[in-house]
């Protein structure tokens, strides 16, 4: 079995928690509501602002220019279709610019994207793809599943179109097959790591979809340093 699918093997029960989470189900059924989604946009413009970021840095450490050139295409992908898709929704949602630009991160999206720093500051390129790969996997994996939803809010169904899509899978394969080249290559103790950085983004991916049906706070309000959301 490919190190890829072994990964994927490992973590099936926590995606099939994501799978089953209220947010996911419900964003297929249409019942999701609003006041969720909206803060799910903000959150999750924050975390793309940063994952185009670590894309960026496994473009400054790739062994060759062809890989850098690949890895920076991801991060300008990541910028100019997903992080657009939210600015539209950001528009439909009536998300002013004051509310972008006084944007507090929530724990879980301040901790998940702490992860990937970490994963992409301490590793080489295998660990940043072993960190963001579950993004763009299980995300693929989600807009199959809910690829027959018919969800009467719009946006709902642009969601779910975009993440089900060709270009969005060409995406993911291409990130799978780079992460099954590496690991041909690196030692024994490299992949575990790799595999726990898969296995913790996968536990984040649920955490995040928790943060935002439950609009998470920090526990001690009152204190937050506002971010802009695209920052
Ligand atoms: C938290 C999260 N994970 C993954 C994706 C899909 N790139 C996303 N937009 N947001």
């Amino acid at each position: 079995m490919s190190f890829a699918k072994q990964l994927r093997q490992a973590a099936d029960s926590i995606w099939e928690a994501s799978f089953q989470h209220p947010f996911v189900t419900e964003l297929g059924n249409g019942t999701l509501d609003l006041k969720c989604f909206r803060y799910y946009v903000l959150q999750d413009s924050y975390y793309l602002s940063h994952f185009a970021r670590v894309q960026a840095l496994g473009a400054a450490k790739a062994a060759d220019l062809q890989t850098t050139d690949r890895m920076a295409h991801h991060a300008q992908n990541t910028y100019q279709a997903e992080l657009s898709l939210h600015e539209n929704f950001a528009k439909k949602l009536g998300i002013t610019e004051e509310e972008k630009a006084s944007f507090i991160p929530a724990p879980t999206a301040y901790a998940y994207t702490s992860h990937m720093y970490r994963a992409a500051y301490e590793g080489h390129l295998g660990d940043i793809i072993a960190a963001i790969l579950p993004c763009y996997w299980l995300y693929y994996e989600i807009g199959e599943r809910l690829k027959d939803c018919k969800p009467e809010e719009p946006i709902y169904q642009e969601w779910i179109a975009a993440y089900g899509s060709e270009w969005f899978r060409s995406l993911v394969e291409e990130q799978i097959v780079r992460l099954d080249a590496i690991a041909e290559l690196v030692t024994e103790a490299d992949r575990k790591r790799m595999e726990q950085h898969f296995i913790i983004s996968s536990q984040y991916e649920y955490a995040f979809w928790e943060m935002a049906y439950r609009l998470e706070t920090w526990p001690v309000e009152g204190k937050e340093i506002a971010v802009h959301a695209n920052e």
